[in-house]
């Protein structure tokens, strides 16, 4: 977004510290909207709070006298689950209509995840406008929504329920409207992008000010056109935002997810969604829904995610887009010493995959990548990272289109290992670290190549494990030690790994 400010005063804020540059000021003036951003992705989900507004007039949510509306913002940070979508159905059951408000700070449009947590969420919605069946009534996440959100001392709720807007029309009654609920995905800056870091609310501002005037003149509900700009937002906002995602993933508690912290986050909330033309807004996910792990481990197995859990419609995008580990693509990545046996058990271990059958195998072996893929690279820190590095780009590549590598450099540095799981993890692929654990002492004692005396004569320099350092992994999956063990015993531990881990099937 490009806006401009037009500046009218400022006003000093003598209880803040000041910066290098001077005292710190509020600036006070209108913003004015130039540009809106260009978004590839899902454009009929990117809807200004000026679009959403109309489109709440449009289908009759909220009116144009200030206030009346009762429509309210549901705030999706993960997915929404079997609970949250009862938590929606339990607000429209008391005649309020929902905004799913997703924030996508900062996705990439070719990110696999992004796409798939909008599908997931627009699966979700379709499960919300399911018509109602007799037994919904009574589940305990409606039940639990319709206590948390009735207000304190509106007595007789339960027992006079609002009328049922999922009841099916009689004859010559109108038809109920089609949709119960709007997804919009909501920008959140990220916070490098800003000297002040904040959360959506100072999109919503500018996007706010940019609403045409006729808008205003319509009456349409919202603050203000001309605004103040907000006080500077405290600077932890977007973490905050960026950590209760985490936990609507993982189902955990975050340590920035304390009371005061929420409470900023919900206030900071309440305000945007009014923007959107929003009365009331919920954020975090509902209690029962199910973390991160919960669902991985399901789908990992290849086990149905059951309804309780997730709507059928999300558990059918989830079980398309994450296939169970025996069927996802993998890389499978050996670090040791020279000499410790690397790359005859990277082969053998091509071998035996290749008998087990159901897996397309690449092997990108140490020797073989450095004539090719890394030709020109030497061996110093810089260049062994760049080698690991892009090892680990093609690896991530091969599992990410379902592909099997198996690599065997030394990649001496824990944290550039520490990059190639997260490289390939993000592209969808499975990750086994093979620690050949090989002593140095029998490494040098086989010196296959002449390499480990050329290195004890000082003739070749910065040689892993006599001039050179290699971390040993502390987060291996599998460690085997080719001094104790024979090739085919050393792949057999790897292959029972794989196969006890869900890998391979057995
Ligand atoms: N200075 C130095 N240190 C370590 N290794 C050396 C060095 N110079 C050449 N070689 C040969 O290069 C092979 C290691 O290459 P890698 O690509 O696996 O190394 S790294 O991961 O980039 O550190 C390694 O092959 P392997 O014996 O198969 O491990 C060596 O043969
Ligand atoms: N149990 C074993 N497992 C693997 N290699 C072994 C074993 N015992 C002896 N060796 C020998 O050790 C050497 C290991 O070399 P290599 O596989 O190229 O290691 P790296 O790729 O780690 O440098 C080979 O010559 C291999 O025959």
């Amino acid at each position: 977004m490009i806006a401009a400010l037009h500046l009218r005063t400022t006003i000093p804020l003598p209880d803040q510290p000041g910066g290098p540059d001077g005292p710190r000021v509020r600036l006070v003036g209108t913003v004015e909207g130039i540009r809106l951003p260009h978004h590839p992705d899902h454009p009929g989900l990117r809807l200004t709070p000026a679009q959403v507004r109309a489109e709440l007039l449009a289908r009759g949510w909220i009116s144009l006298e200030a206030g009346s509306g009762a429509c309210w913002a549901v705030w999706a940070d993960g997915l929404l689950h079997t609970a949250d979508v009862g938590r929606i159905r339990a607000l429209t059951r008391q005649g309020k209509r929902c905004v799913v408000l997703a924030p996508v700070g900062g996705a990439d449009p070719a990110d696999a995840e992004h796409h798939l947590r909008v599908r997931c969420l627009l699966a979700a919605l379709k499960a919300v406008d399911a018509p109602l069946r007799a037994a919904e009534a009574t589940l305990s996440s409606e039940a639990l929504a319709a206590d948390a959100i009735s207000p304190p001392g509106v007595a007789g709720r339960r027992s006079e329920p609002p009328p049922d807007p999922y009841r099916r029309p009689k004859a010559g009654e109108a038809g109920t409207p089609e949709h119960r609920s709007l997804l919009v995905l909501v920008p959140v800056i990220p916070s490098e992008a800003l000297a002040t870091p904040r959360e959506p609310g100072m999109s919503a501002t500018v996007l706010k000010t940019s609403a045409k005037p006729s808008d205003a003149a319509a009456g349409v509900p919202g603050p203000a056109t001309a605004v103040t700009p907000a006080p500077p937002a405290p600077t932890d906002l977007a973490d905050i935002a960026w950590a209760a995602a985490g936990a609507a993933w993982t189902g955990v508690e975050t340590a920035a997810s304390s009371a005061d912290e929420l409470a900023k986050l919900a206030a900071q909330r309440a305000h945007l969604a009014s923007f959107y033309g929003l009365t009331g807004s919920l954020i975090g996910p509902a209690i029962g829904a199910p973390g991160r792990m919960e669902l991985a481990s399901l789908l990992d197995a290849g086990n149905p995610i059951p309804a309780e859990l997730t709507p059928p419609t999300v558990a059918a995008e989830l079980s398309r887009a994450i296939p169970p580990r025996s069927k996802r693509g993998l890389t499978v990545f050996l670090t040791g010493l020279s000499g410790s046996g690397k790359s005859t058990l990277a082969g053998l271990l091509v071998c035996r995959l290749l008998e087990y059958g159901g897996r397309r195998l690449t092997l990108l072996d140490g020797d073989v990548v450095r004539t090719h893929l890394s030709q020109g690279l030497g061996f110093s820190r810089a260049d062994r990272d760049i080698n690991v590095r892009r090892i680990g780009f093609v690896a991530a590549q091969v599992a990410g289109a379902g592909g099997t590598a198996v690599c065997a450099p030394i990649a001496p540095y824990a944290d550039v290992r520490a990059q190639v799981r997260g490289m390939v993890r993000a592209a969808g692929g499975g990750f086994v670290l093979v620690h050949v654990s090989t002593p140095l002492e029998v490494c040098e004692a086989r010196d296959r190549k002449g390499l480990y005396a050329k290195a004890r004569a000082g003739v070749l320099p910065a040689f892993t494990g006599v001039s050179d350092p290699y971390e040993t992994p502390t987060d291996a999956d599998v460690t085997v030690n080719t001094a104790e063990l024979s090739a085919e015993d050393a792949v057999d531990r790897i292959i029972d790994h794989l196969r006890h881990a869900g890998w391979l099937t057995s």
